[in-house]
């Protein structure tokens, strides 16, 4: 049962908060408690204190939560401003005392506010954020690619296409990948953008106390033309069977690509290097491409398929105007949000040419929670679906697949980052 805890303060912390904020973030997400003073000075560069927040007992840290400036890339190409949630933590001590609806509130009355279309976070667990108007909008997969089963042919020597592969180091992928990866997000529907702490953390460049650094190899992918269309971050490890046979296991931290060309090399090599027999993935789009470059596609098992990137709209008419639809058509929608930030009903007219979404007091085609809005919007999931779980409702027959075939896209939504 949770028990109110209103002499709990809840408010924007200040630098000075921020090792005993880092503390109790550790402690929520059961890392060893020591801060260091390293670390405390490069949470210092990054976060805004307006929007990080902290509960206090008795002026003792005991819940962190951080929001930060985000773009998201709607259906068509579009990006929007979003309120990305991350640092989410309670101490044990202090659970289901309402702390996080507390925060949250705080966080998505400011986003609001501010106009942001919507909110986004990756889960922690499944159950958590529905409550506050988070659907899951994006999946994602991992595979795992049995090598030699794969009925690769073994004599490959590189690209065949007249393109190459090469390896190179951090500080090219820190001059390459941010250009590689603006092409690659904005046509990527749920890609998000990346700054240039990014590219620090993902090649070293900045070295996170909590997560020990391992250099990895960095593969580019070039066209025939010359152009930089994919990069790839991977690690080996070194194992070997008692029969002297090499079993090695080529890990992938990331891996973009802005053209189907460039994603096959790029597996492609990764299951022609020597002595490695199985390739894992990392997380991929649930739809993605891989198995298929694969001979026999069974070589390549999915390890993992869980939900991914959760959107929580907060203006409807915004995010509905801001991507594009394949068909054409007429939709009332009665989104219900208990919070208050984006309820109403709306109609929407879509046509391949662009979309208008107005307020509207006509009959409603079809009634949901803001949070299955925030699971459709992408175009991930299926109205039709929600409705046979009775977590859509059509108030006139055949609206569902309506919805859908306005909605819904030919390939899934994936966004490639964890934040
Ligand atoms: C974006 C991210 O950062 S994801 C990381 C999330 N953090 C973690 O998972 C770390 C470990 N867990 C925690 O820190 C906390 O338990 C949290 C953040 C998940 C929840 O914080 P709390 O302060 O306990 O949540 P709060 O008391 O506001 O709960 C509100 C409601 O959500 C429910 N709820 C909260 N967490 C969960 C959960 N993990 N599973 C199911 N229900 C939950 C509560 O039971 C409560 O329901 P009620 O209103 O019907 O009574």
């Amino acid at each position: 049962m949770s028990r109110p805890a209103p002499h709990i303060d809840v408010r924007s912390i200040t630098e000075a908060d921020l090792p005993d904020w880092s503390r109790a973030l550790h402690t929520g997400f059961l890392r060893t408690p020591d801060v260091t003073e390293t670390e405390v000075t490069d949470r210092a560069s990054y976060i805004v204190p307006a929007r990080t927040l902290g509960a206090f007992d008795s002026g003792r840290c005991v819940a962190t939560f951080r929001s930060f400036e985000q773009e998201i890339t709607a259906v068509g190409g579009a990006t929007v401003p979003a309120d990305a949630i991350s640092n989410v933590a309670v101490t044990a001590t202090h659970r289901r005392r309402g702390l996080l609806s507390r925060m949250m509130d705080h966080d998505l009355t400011a986003a609001k506010d501010r106009g942001d279309v919507v909110a986004t976070l990756i889960a922690a667990e499944y159950p958590i954020y529905g409550r506050y108007g988070f659907g899951p909008a994006t999946w994602a997969a991992q595979w795992n690619i049995d090598v030699p089963r794969a009925g690769l042919d073994p004599r490959w020597a590189g690209p065949e296409n007249g393109g190459r592969i090469d390896i190179v180091d951090g500080a090219d992928v820190r001059k390459l990948g941010p250009e590689l990866h603006e092409r690659v997000r904005r046509a990527q529907p749920g890609a998000v953008d990346r700054d240039e702490r990014w590219w620090q953390v993902a090649t070293g460049a900045v070295r996170l106390e909590q997560a020990p650094w391992t250099e990895p190899f960095f593969g580019v992918y070039r066209s025939s033309g010359g152009e930089v269309e994919g990069l790839v971050s991977y690690l080996a490890d070194d194992h070997w069977g008692d029969g002297k046979q090499p079993l090695n296991t080529a890990s992938v931290k990331w891996l973009i690509a802005a053209t189907p060309e460039a994603e096959r090399n790029l597996w492609r090599y990764l299951c022609s290097i020597d002595w490695i027999t199985t390739v894992k993935s990392g997380w991929r789009a649930p739809d993605d491409l891989l198995p298929f470059f694969l001979p026999d596609p069974r070589a390549a098992r999915i390890e993992t398929l869980a939900d991914w990137l959760w959107v929580r709209v907060l203006d409807v008419v915004r995010a509905l105007e801001a991507r594009t639809y394949d068909g054409q058509g007429t939709l009332v929608l009665e989104v219900v949000d208990g919070a208050g930030f984006a309820g109403g009903r709306f109609r929407l007219e879509a046509a391949a040419d662009g979309a208008s979404c107005t307020p509207t007091t006509a009959a409603a085609d079809l009634t949901l929670d803001v949070a299955e809005l925030g699971a459709l919007w992408l175009g991930d999931e299926s109205a039709v679906r929600l409705a046979a779980l009775g977590r859509v409702r059509e108030e006139r027959a055949g609206a569902a697949k309506v919805a859908d075939a306005l909605l819904r896209t030919s390939r899934r939504p994936w966004c490639p980052d964890m934040f």
